[in-house]
């Protein structure tokens, strides 16, 4: 069972709720970072929240959801720390895990319902990282050269 952290702007507030709900009733301990209602907020508030709470080791794996998931994956991704995947589909979701030790998965409120927003969740908690080869380019994304 895993320490999972979620947060989502108002467009993914009734997908939170569901997938906190149902990440408690298969035994994962979740931290709801909010936002708490429907109420208009900015996405990339949540997403700093999220990917501090991740990379300070509060969860091990972060869940962040807005209507695209893109504005709070690009959010997320600015911690150094924050390795966040925007996914549709489980396979993208297993391979974001083998490849890229994603430890936060964005998704898109408003193009996936939550049945595939499950599927995605489910093969991205199951699925470990594969290392060698990709580990060197995992530790790469640490150092970005930026010019
Ligand atoms: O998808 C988003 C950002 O990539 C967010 O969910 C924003 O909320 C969206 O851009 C705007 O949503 P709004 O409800 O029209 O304010």
């Amino acid at each position: 069972m895993r320490r999972i952290a979620i947060a989502s702007d108002h467009a993914a507030f009734d997908l939170k709720a569901e997938l906190a709900g149902w990440l408690v009733e298969l035994g994962h301990d979740v931290i709801d970072l909010g936002t708490d209602g429907v109420a208009s907020v900015d996405y990339p508030d949540f997403g700093y929240k999220l990917a501090n709470a991740v990379a300070r080791g509060d969860a091990e794996m972060g869940i962040a959801i807005c209507g695209s998931g893109i504005g709070i994956s690009i959010a997320a991704n600015r911690h150094p720390g924050c390795r966040a995947a925007l996914v549709g589909e489980p396979l993208s979701a297993r391979l974001a895990r083998e490849h890229n030790d994603a430890n936060v998965i964005a998704l898109g409120a408003r193009l996936i319902g939550p049945e595939m927003a499950k599927a995605c969740v489910e093969a991205f908690l199951e699925t470990p990282f594969a290392g060698e080869r990709h580990l060197r380019r995992v530790e790469k994304l640490s150092r970005p050269k930026v010019e």
